[in-house]
């Protein structure tokens, strides 16, 4: 199962390889609980491993592979971020797919050997999903061939970017480019922030950390602003776009081709988001069955709480879209890596497939794992609430995913704008023209679905319902639109009254897309035993789903009231044929107790005298009277009792 989860056999042993060897290197492991610590201790304890990577990374995994890089990231420095967390995730596949091969071969090396550490600057105080209103400008001085870099009031700060505050020296800043007076949009420089030797901010620039989040406390979320701070024109990055020392500018093959950097993120985040819906159920799972409380049978001992169904059906869909998410994500990356490939090879056409797919799953992704893993951590009663299960950190670092890299909601519309577009050729007649990805919207679908009406019709007849469900919304948002403009309202105006209904288009075409990916993987699987476990998961999965949207299929009558009901019926009996399997269906993850950090998930189970012992190494259990007591609880109760 490992191999089906981590893509094969080799990346699976390869993982178990790293994990082992990390074991065997204390100065790799915490060197106390994490959330006993400040956040300056973490940030330090962070970097001070950081350092250790840098000289023996080479010992444990192949770096060039990020696959192994990011275990070694979750196992080592863990999910609350680390001081050169933008500089691998951002900074560098910035650099890789924005500069040109001269500028690449001037500053990739460097920070690939971590002579430099740089990050991605492009939110601002004011501004972060319009990237046309950013206000930071670069504008050309043609005299001396450089760019004025310039924060014109406190709005156009820069604000958020990843251990933009204290660690980076470097980043990719996205300004507006202005050249003889002319606006062409917001382009990436690469900018010196401080002295290479001193650290120290450079003259013209000030910076600094934005103070604590939610979660990723050992990133240093930065603030950024410039004061006419000048930087060469060849720093402008050029793979795409160039402007010439004359200030003539060549445009880029796709308008938006200087978004590559987020949609980086957007495809590789999703497998990220896989692990933590994993791993918080795996923590809650292997707790549920260690906790017994109650009875089922009164005469019979108190029961594990994994036995109830009601606990079951809180954790075993999500350990279903845990297997999905990480399935989809799978295939986003390779579709990513190729599209990748043929843009630098100077082919855009598959831009905006690959746009409006990662818009779409970036967003029902993060969303559903915020969900699954607060509903780990509730399934885990009052230790859930507990640092000690370190869910709710795992919760904090995940939600944060709803609004990095594009907040869901515009992302979604982002998706739905593709929808409309492909609405448009099915109503037009050309549905030929419709991609792989929505060609479903142009075939007719049967007028009820056949669920529990054709035997052994395996997943077939969920996939038509769902693409039933997807293309009747989709156009019927569409059709909305389309009519309010027929009505003679502006686009603009017509689209944010239609907004709503658009987004649930988005969400039921990603919703299918992730179903199908899981289907797909299923059927390819040829040993016998992980099939069967998977297709139990997956007749969970396309149920429960099904039942989340019913109201979709109910109103068209495409599902009956007793297809609902049969519906219902194997949600539950999926969830009894599952429980023998569940702690194993997320042990195979493969999760070491290093990497989880949890007392409550640990694999021996031996949970309640380690919560015991936690507790002790509290700072607050080092004295037994501690000084708000002696300095004001103390002399305020023997003030009362004069
Ligand atoms: C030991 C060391 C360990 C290191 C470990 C490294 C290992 C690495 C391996 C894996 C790592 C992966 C794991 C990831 C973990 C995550 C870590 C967390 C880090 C957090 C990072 C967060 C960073 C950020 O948040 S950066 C800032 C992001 N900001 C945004 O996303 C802003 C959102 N807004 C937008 O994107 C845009 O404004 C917009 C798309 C909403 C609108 O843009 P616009 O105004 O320019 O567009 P228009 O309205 O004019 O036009 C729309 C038009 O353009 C099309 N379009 C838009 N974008 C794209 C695109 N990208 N591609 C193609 N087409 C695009 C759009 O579809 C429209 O087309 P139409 O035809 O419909 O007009
Ligand atoms: C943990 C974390 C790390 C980050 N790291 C970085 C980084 O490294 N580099 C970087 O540059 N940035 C970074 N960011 C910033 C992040 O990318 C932005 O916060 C994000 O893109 C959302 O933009 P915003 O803050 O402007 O939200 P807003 O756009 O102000 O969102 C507020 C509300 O308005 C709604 N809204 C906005 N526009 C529309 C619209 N057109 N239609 C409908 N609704 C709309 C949104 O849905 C939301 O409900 C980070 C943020 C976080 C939380």
């Amino acid at each position: 199962m490992a191999a089906q989860i981590w893509g094969s056999e080799k990346r699976a042993r390869r993982r178990r390889e790293i994990s082992a060897k990390i074991a065997q290197m204390p100065e790799l492991h915490d060197s106390k609980p994490l959330p006993f610590m400040t956040r300056e201790e973490k940030i330090m304890e962070s970097a001070r491993k950081l350092t250790i990577l840098t000289e023996k990374m080479g010992q444990i995994i192949d770096p060039t592979d990020p696959a192994e890089l990011y275990h070694l990231n979750n196992e080592v420095l863990g999910l609350e971020g680390n001081p050169m967390a933008l500089h691998g995730v951002m900074f560098i596949p910035a650099l890789s797919a924005q500069a040109s091969d001269e500028q690449q071969a001037k500053w990739l090396p460097r920070a690939l050997r971590r002579e430099i550490i740089g990050t991605y600057a492009q939110t601002e105080l004011g501004h972060g999903t319009n990237l046309q209103n950013l206000e930071t400008t670069a504008t050309y001085d043609l005299a001396t061939q450089e760019f004025v870099l310039h924060t014109p009031q406190i709005t156009a700060l820069k604000w958020w970017p990843g251990n933009l505050g204290k660690s980076s020296n470097y980043a990719v800043v996205v300004a507006h480019m202005i050249i003889k007076a002319k606006n062409y949009g917001p382009h990436p420089f690469m900018v010196q922030l401080r002295d290479e030797k001193t650290h120290e901010p450079l003259p013209g620039i000030t910076i600094g950390d934005i103070g604590p989040k939610m979660a990723y406390n050992i990133v240093d979320n930065g603030f950024l602003g410039f004061n006419k701070y000048r930087i060469p024109r060849t720093n402008l990055l050029m793979r795409h776009t160039k402007v010439e020392a004359d200030g003539t500018y060549i445009k880029p093959p796709h308008a938006k081709i200087n978004y590559s950097a987020m949609v980086h993120v957007r495809a590789y985040m999703l497998t990220g988001q896989a692990i933590m819906l994993a791993s918080a159920l795996n923590i809650a799972t292997r707790y549920s069955s260690v906790r017994r409380q109650g009875q089922i049978d009164k005469s019979q001992p108190e029961v594990k709480v994994l036995e109830y169904q009601t606990q079951q059906h809180r954790l075993f869909p999500s350990i279903a879209r845990a297997y999905a998410f990480q399935f989809a994500g799978a295939e986003t990356v390779k579709l990513y890596e190729h599209v990748l490939k043929e843009m630098k090879s100077g082919n855009v056409s598959l831009m905006a497939d690959l746009h409006a797919l990662t818009s779409g799953l970036k967003s029902v992704v993060t969303y559903q794992t915020g969900e699954g893993i607060e509903q780990a951590r509730m399934a885990c009663g009052g230790h859930g609430y507990s640092m000690a299960s370190y869910i709710s950190e795992i919760y904090g670092v995940a939600i944060g995913g709803c609004t990095y890299e594009g907040e869901n909601m515009v992302m979604l519309l982002q998706l739905a704008r593709y929808l409309v577009k492909s609405a448009a050729l099915v109503k037009s007649g050309q549905s030929s023209k419709l991609g792989p990805l929505v060609a479903y919207l142009g075939v007719k679908s049967e007028p009820t679905s056949l669920i529990d009406r054709i035997p052994n019709s395996g997943f077939t007849e969920y996939v038509k319902t769902f693409q039933h469900v997807s293309k009747r919304q989709t156009l019927k948002a569409a059709d909305m639109f389309f009519g309010l403009m027929e009505k003679g309202e502006k686009r603009e105006i017509a689209w944010n009254k239609c907004s709503v209904e658009l987004n649930r288009a988005s969400r039921l075409h990603t919703r299918l897309f992730i179903v199908e990916a899981f289907v797909r993987r299923v059927n390819e699987i040829a040993d016998i035993r992980i099939k069967e476990a998977l297709t139990d998961l997956l007749h969970l999965h396309v149920n429960y789903e099904l039942l989340d949207i019913a109201s979709y299929a109910l109103e068209d009558g495409f599902l009956s009231a007793s297809q609902l009901d049969y519906i219902r019926d194997q949600v539950y009996l999926y969830l009894g044929k599952i429980r023998p399997n569940a702690v194993s269906l997320l042990d195979s993850w493969e999760f070491s107790d290093i990497e989880l950090r949890s007392v409550l998930g640990r694999r021996d189970g031996n949970v309640y005298e380690n919560l015991f012992k936690w507790a002790k190494s509290s700072p607050l259990n080092k004295t037994d009277v501690l000084s708000s007591v002696t300095q004001y609880l103390k002399p305020m109760m023997e003030k009362a009792r004069l």
